[in-house]
């Protein structure tokens, strides 16, 4: 799966493509990722993007030609490519998106600064708005970065042991509750089950417990 980030920090990225799962999956060739720094795109000898807005206001916003012409060359080596945009306007990025974006071969992640894009680039060129939360951050890169990092996860064999795919709301369920030694510290001690040896009674437990922690914590993703 091959990732193209439309952005103007392209060295924020290497905050995931040095460590971890995303750098292993990178090794692997299971993942590529190929920053695109949108100043290269500038019509200007200052490389400036950006605009003051029509109708006034403070901010700047992201002009339509730079990005159009940037998307345009990721298209004549992936014609196929998805454009997403990362905005506190988008659809929630939630598992079952994060599985629809694992199964696409190219995805575009267009990220935003200043006051956000000419609107023009959202109704004509891009594919899909996503949201990572209903919050605002400095710009769309971190967003971008948390939807490679949930999509390539379920990727086969990015993940070294198939069990971490049972992790939270893979079945719509919160996550199970995890110990490791020692059996006893400070008068807290593992739960029984756990050091019984006896795995189906182990998986009972452990099913029992994410569905009791997703009614207590989280009963809206029962109704889905
Ligand atoms: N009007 C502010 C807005 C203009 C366009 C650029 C974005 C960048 N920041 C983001 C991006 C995404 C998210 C999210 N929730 O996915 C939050 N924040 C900020």
């Amino acid at each position: 799966m091959r990732f193209d980030i439309i952005t103007l920090f392209p060295e924020m990225f290497s905050a995931i493509k040095e460590e971890g799962v995303i750098a292993r999956a990178i090794k692997k060739s299971i993942i590529s990722i190929n920053e695109w720094q949108l100043r290269d795109f500038s019509e200007n000898k200052y490389k400036n993007v950006d605009d003051k807005a029509y109708g006034g206001g403070a901010g700047m916003v992201m002009q339509v030609k730079p990005i159009r012409d940037c998307i345009k060359k990721i298209k004549e080596q992936e014609p196929e490519t998805k454009v997403i945009y990362l905005s506190p306007q988008g659809d929630p990025l939630n598992q079952n998106l994060v599985e629809k974006l694992s199964s696409f071969e190219s995805l575009t992640l267009l990220c935003g600064r200043y006051e956000g894009v000419d609107e023009r680039i959202i109704k004509n060129d891009v594919d899909l708005e996503v949201s990572i939360g209903d919050y605002v951050i400095s710009g769309g890169e971190l967003a971008a970065m948390v939807l490679i990092d949930s999509v390539s996860r379920r990727l086969p064999n990015v993940l070294g042991n198939k069990d971490s795919l049972n992790d939270s709301f893979v079945n719509n369920l919160l996550d199970y509750p995890h110990y490791t030694r020692p059996e006893s510290i400070d008068g807290d001690i593992v739960p029984e089950v756990l050091l019984s040896g006896n795995q189906a009674k182990i998986d009972a437990w452990r099913l029992e417990q994410a569905k009791h922690k997703t009614r207590q914590k989280r009963p809206d993703l029962l109704s889905n």
